[in-house]
């Protein structure tokens, strides 16, 4: 974990344990970097995407499991053989992907008790916990339990029913699913996933306050650490928190997604306010492509409203700073804040959906010496998905276009 002082972990009525800063965040620090306690390639990349690193990995043969491919001499030796053999035994069953994804991520999971009891044991205190009586699950431990016989158990490894349903349950809670920044948006998708014992800790919030990178394809060790980074300064005693979905994501899709996977209801001043915009869209049993079909028009519809507002918008002495800025839309109703949100952090790019946080300081002071002095509003940004940055000329630029700044 870095930057430890930043933050503390502490219980919140109605939200569990949760990350609070300890002093005040400047915009674009890095909150959080966290290493996976491990990783697993999912059933659809395997084959493009090495097993041990997640990097991309075109030409190399499959390992003796058929089941993982290695982008490194390193990285097959480093992947346990074990682990691997166990994987092989997928081949036998009649899994669909995401039965398949459950397997790899349970033999990951079981492996990571074996080697390392600490790391497991923290697992093991993240949120989630299942249920014994679930059919889906006593098939997936019958194949766990077969594919690890010849593991070197002893007395204190545990392997169990009840163990294998928590061990999902936590996952699915606190899972990160991680791809490489793609300038090509079709072509972004899940590579695998990982556990993140520290940044598990972070609540969701439909306007957050920071946001996730990560560089899977960067050289070097650590490719698959995550960074939480503040999309704008946060005060002292604030509690850190990031979307779990892309910001854009409309009322009934976030609702859905909260409740049926994170098990609460999310009511937030955003979904107060966004509450009454669904006309009775998004009934029980919906499709999630038709709650997604929303999406548009929620958006337009708040950056509509942005644009009406935008002619009681800063005025020439107002437009010198964030504070300002501020302290304008401060008075002006919730809708307007929450549109000035996606107008600074959702990014521009077609179809993206990512979110833009500054990027980190040491970067910043480069623009500090160009002579930039419009606080954080006009600060460079980059987005979580895309890899998009934007210029704070840029965005002066297209606010002025835009008729929300003169
Ligand atoms: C990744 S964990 C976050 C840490 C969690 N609070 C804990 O105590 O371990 C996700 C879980 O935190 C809780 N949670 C996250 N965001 C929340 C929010 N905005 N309101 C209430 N509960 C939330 C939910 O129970 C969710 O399933």
């Amino acid at each position: 974990m870095a930057n430890a002082e930043m933050f503390k972990c502490i219980e919140l009525p109605g939200r569990g344990r949760a990350l609070v800063t300890t002093r005040r965040v400047r915009a674009g620090e890095i909150v959080l970097k966290d290493s996976p306690s491990l990783l697993y390639v999912v059933s659809t990349a395997f084959e493009r995407f090495c097993g041990n690193c997640l990097r991309i990995c075109p030409d190399s043969d499959l390992a003796d499991c058929g089941l993982v491919k290695f982008c490194s001499a390193e990285c097959c030796v480093t992947f346990p053989k074990d682990l691997c053999s166990a994987l092989g035994q997928l081949k036998e069953t009649e899994f669909d992907s995401e039965e398949e994804n459950q397997a790899r991520f349970l033999l990951a999971a079981y492996h990571l008790q074996l080697v390392s009891p600490e790391e497991f044991e923290k697992l093991l205190l993240l949120e989630g916990e299942g249920k014994v009586d679930d059919e889906g699950v006593s098939k997936l431990h019958g194949f766990v339990e077969n594919a690890v016989k010849s593991w070197p158990w002893t007395s204190q490894r545990k392997l169990s029913p009840k163990l294998t349903t928590d061990l999902l349950a936590k996952e699915a809670r606190n899972g990160f699913g991680l791809m490489a920044p793609c300038e090509k948006i079709g072509e972004r998708s899940v590579r695998g996933y990982g556990l993140y014992t520290t940044a598990a800790f972070i609540n969701h919030e439909c306007l957050p306050n920071c946001c996730r990178f990560e560089y899977v394809d960067k050289p070097g060790k650590s490719n698959t650490d995550i960074f939480i980074r503040a999309m704008h300064d946060i005060l002292p005693e604030t509690e850190i928190c990031i979307s779990y979905f892309p910001v854009n994501w409309p009322y009934d899709l976030r609702q859905d997604k909260l409740e049926k996977e994170y098990g609460f209801k999310c009511s937030c001043e955003r979904c107060d306010t966004e509450q009454g915009w669904s006309d009775g869209e998004g009934e029980e049993g919906e499709e999630e492509e038709e709650l997604q079909d929303q999406d548009e028009s929620s958006l337009e519809k708040v950056v509509g409203q942005l644009q009406l507002k935008a002619s009681s918008f800063p005025n020439e002495e107002e437009k010198n700073g964030e504070a300002e800025v501020e302290e304008v839309y401060a008075e002006e109703d919730d809708d307007f804040h929450h549109a000035m949100f996606f107008v600074k952090y959702l990014c521009p790019v077609d179809d993206c959906g990512g979110t833009m946080a500054p990027i980190p300081q040491e970067l910043d002071l480069k623009q500090e010496k160009s002579g930039d002095d419009d606080g954080d509003l006009f600060l460079t940004m980059e987005c979580n998905m895309c890899g998009h940055i934007r210029t704070g000329d840029e965005f002066r630029k297209d606010l002025e276009e835009n008729s929300i700044l003169e």
